[in-house]
């Protein structure tokens, strides 16, 4: 059990002796404990020890953060992951403060072993601080890059977590949107963790078209980047996964071979490739996962297979006991520890090995449903939190305004919302919030339903096992999104064994034949370049496995293809007449997710605020509701503005930055602008969108002549990737009496930026942009190619406007 501590009053040689306890279970810990003569001032963040970067996004830095446990407790300080957002990064722009609080209130419902576990979220006048579970195996896209590629068994489990991860949150009624390598880590036992959960949203069967486009160029489904309709989330979730799959085999992305575009950084050419193109495997590529991957790359989406038939497809076949639990199931073993009279400490005692076998795929689907209440769960299940509508249903009680908005909550979930209204979760929250009045934040007044209050509750049988809880002080209000099982009371997560762990990843064979240099040379997100494999065009124009003559097995393979989910040939159907009209606004999921977390860490040093002991504006409904209200507006003034301002914030990153954030590939406007001007692209524009093309192409001239407003552009920027397309000198004509915007890079060498790769584009209207012929003399393109390329070129350009 952490205690929170004030530091102000906290004897610093506490301090030493917990980072001195510290340092004797993290190696990582060391830089910050001396001699012992003299104090060293020790960064925390609430009740956490903060140590070194673990690595940086959109919002900042995350941090290796250690538990603080009590003098005198046998706790051993257990490892997180603070996600620390500034605040005046957010405060301003609408869109990234719900983006924030859409990545924490999704985590806060998902309890899934293979997604990455929302500890509590901190707050301070500078910082947001979410504390996640901290995934020490590392990122996953490092990790094929190191392998270069997974054998198929390793692919084919690692596959198996990532859709039951996806189907759990699409059973749950959300979408990630923008599922990819990158944004996939793994914990210590090489299971994988889906993160990132930034582009959420949520979808209500029957009604689940999204307008919003978002996601990572590469991984995005065609039907997001060709056409301006409405998309289904979780067909569009399908593809990434079917992208990812064929990344993890193959060890690099698909349709990378054209060689009009050796690099795949054009991204309307890969596009154009995609809908254009058969899907072409390597040789190492057996015949079930081509069947699988045939299915889930079908650029049509109404043919593309759909999780049902993923998680029964034969390939995953070893892992099916998995695959079949249920999302109920994941919640009831998650809840197990909430229900009265279990006590965990003792359940654990009693079944050691069934806690450890949790994520055992092995575990025979009999076996486990069986298991029933003896079922234990280890760390990763240790907190709570309160489920989606459980949390929903208790603000909405108290605001009409929200109330009504849940009329628009998933059907689906009904049930799940009844069946939960009486967890001890839901109890425990239900009475924060009840004692917090109107303003529905934890406010002093909810420190009667402290801890000890609660525990006194004989509800509880183990005060382990209240949660979510009110931890407070006389300077800390602090909902805490789940309270952690002493490490040494649980199996650490050290030790969580799973059949996978103990193959842990087997070394891949790899054909050196296939790997020569020059593929190590080639920066690409996963590693190979497809030019340099040997490459089997997909021949296979009916239900029928005829791929390569190296697939022995192909031919006497009988594979349960669907005529539905075969891709005859990947022709994108624009016309889609089921699609409507949507109802899913990011408007609507704003109000239904944003929620009143306003929590303040007890003590400060570096990364904390000078006020920070001071009360903080409350995160209350009424802000909630006017940051709904306000986004279009906000998002309609300072569209162009804030794109200037982000470029120019990515500019002024320090310089230090490592080299693997800058091999990381990113889409850039940099390299939309290089794609473009490489297509030769002319644009014609009415005057809003030229004015704000103009304004970008200003400030890319400005990089290119090195006249950023920091000066410390050329150090902040990856110079891994040199635009030598920008040397084509290209330059878009706009119209309309409008300035013509100046694209021509200078001379020099132009190194593309290193910014996020994940955006999200409002479905702008098509009204606001005008032809974009494609000029391109190598392709002889039919009007109708013509159209879906423009589409393509409008997404991006509407894109690089948004950044
Ligand atoms: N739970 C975690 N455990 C360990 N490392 C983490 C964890 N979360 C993030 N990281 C590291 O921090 C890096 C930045 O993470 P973060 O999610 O902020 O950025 P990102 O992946 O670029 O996503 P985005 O910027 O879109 O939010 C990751 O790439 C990863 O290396």
């Amino acid at each position: 059990m952490v205690t929170k501590q004030n530091s102000a009053s906290r004897p610093a040689s506490s301090v030493d002796t917990v980072a001195q306890h510290r340092m004797s279970t993290s190696s990582t810990a060391s830089s910050t404990v001396n001699d012992g003569k003299t104090r060293k001032r020790h960064v925390t963040f609430g009740p956490y020890l903060v140590g070194s970067t673990l690595g940086e996004g959109e919002f900042g830095k995350v941090k290796m953060g250690w538990t603080r446990p009590a003098k005198g407790s046998d706790e051993v300080p257990r490892q997180v992951a603070i996600k620390l957002i500034r605040r005046n990064t957010i405060i301003n722009n609408a869109e990234r403060e719900i983006k924030v609080y859409r990545e924490i209130n999704a985590l806060k419902h998902l309890r899934h072993p293979n997604i990455i576990r929302l500890e509590e979220v901190l707050q301070n006048s500078k910082y947001i601080g979410i504390v996640l579970e901290y995934a020490s195996g590392g990122e996953f896209y490092k990790y094929i890059q190191r392998k270069r590629r997974l054998d198929e068994s390793s692919a084919c489990k690692i596959f198996a977590e990532l859709v039951s991860g996806v189907a759990y949150m699409h059973a749950k009624g959300l979408v990630h949107r923008d599922l990819k390598l990158e944004n996939m880590l793994l914990d210590s036992t090489g299971d994988l963790l889906i993160t990132d959960f930034g582009f959420v949203n949520e979808f209500r069967r029957g009604h689940e078209l999204m307008s919003t486009s978002c996601g990572s160029p590469c991984y995005a489904a065609p039907e997001l980047v060709v056409t301006t309709r409405p998309y289904r989330g979780r067909a569009a979730d399908i593809w990434s996964c079917g992208i990812i799959l064929f990344a993890m085999l193959a060890g690099y992305l698909p349709w990378d071979d054209d060689p009009t575009n050796p690099k795949g950084d054009d991204i309307p050419k890969l596009y154009h490739y995609i809908t254009h193109t058969k899907l072409k495997f390597p040789s190492y590529i057996s015949a079930l996962p081509r069947d699988l991957l045939r299915k889930l790359l079908v650029t049509d989406p109404r043919k593309r297979i759909d999780m049902p038939h993923i998680l029964s497809h034969p390939w995953l076949k070893p892992h099916h006991d998995f695959l079949a639990v249920t999302p109920t199931e994941w919640d009831n073993i998650a809840d197990k520890k909430l229900q009265p009279g279990v006590s965990k400490r003792s359940s654990a005692i009693a079944t050691p090995t069934t806690a450890s076998n949790r994520y055992s795929h092995t575990l025979g689907h009999t076996e486990r449903k069986n298991r029933g209440t003896s079922l234990v769960m280890d760390s990763t299940f240790k907190h709570s939190r309160p489920t989606q509508h459980t949390y929903q249903r208790d603000i909405l009680a108290e605001s009409p305004a929200l109330r009504e908005r849940s009329a628009k909550l998933d059907p689906v979930m009904e049930e799940e919302k009844t069946r939960r209204r009486d967890s001890a979760a839901s109890a425990a929250l239900k009475a924060v919030f009840e004692s917090s009045g109107d303003d529905l934040s934890p406010t002093p007044s909810a420190n009667t339903h402290s801890r000890d209050n609660r525990m006194s509750d004989s509800t509880f049988t183990d005060s382990r096992d209240v949660i979510p809880q009110v931890r407070s002080n006389s300077n800390v209000s602090h909902l805490a999104v789940g309270e952690s099982l002493p490490s040494s009371r649980v199996p650490s997560t050290a030790s969580k064994t799973s059949h996978h762990s103990n193959k842990k990843h087997d070394e891949v064979a790899v054909n050196h034949d296939m790997h020569t240099s020059k593929a190590h040379r080639k920066p690409r997100p996963a590693t190979y370049h497809l030019t340099l494999h040997s490459t089997t065009p997909d021949t296979s124009t009916s239900n029928t496995v005829s791929d390569s003559k190296t697939d022995v097995n192909a031919s006497k393979t009988s594979l349960p293809l669907s005529g539905s989910h075969v891709s005859e040939s990947n022709s994108l159907l624009l016309e889609d007449a089921e699609m409507t009209s949507t109802t899913n606004t990011m408007n609507d999921l704003t109000t239904n997710e944003l929620g009143p977390y306003t929590v303040v860490p007890e003590h400060t040093a570096d990364i904390t605020g000078e006020d920070s002991i001071a009360p903080l504006k409350e995160r209350t409904v009424s802000n909630i509701m006017s940051i709904s209200q306000d986004l279009d507006s906000s998002r309609k003034k300072n569209r162009s503005e804030q794109s200037i301002s982000r470029d120019r914030t990515a500019l002024r990153q320090p310089s230090n930055v490592s080299s693997e954030s800058k091999s990381r590939k990113r889409f850039s406007f940099l390299s939309f602008a290089a794609s473009y001007n490489s297509s030769k692209t002319t644009m014609h524009t009415n005057s809003t969108s030229s004015s704000s093309i103009s304004s970008l192409a200003k400030h890319q001239a400005e990089v290119a002549n090195g006249r950023s407003r920091s000066g410390t552009h050329t150090s902040s920027i990856s110079n891994h990737t040199k635009t030598s397309k920008l040397k084509q000198n290209v330059t878009p004509s706009v119209q309309n009496n409008t300035p013509t915007p100046s694209l021509e890079p200078s001379t020099n060498t132009t190194p593309k930026r290193n910014i996020r790769a994940s955006v999200m584009v409002s479905s702008l209207s098509t009204s606001n942009t005008q032809e974009v012929p494609i000029r391109d003399p190598n392709v002889h393109e039919s009007p109708k190619d013509v159209s879906r390329t423009r589409k393509v070129l409008d997404f991006f350009k509407r894109r690089s406007m948004r950044i």
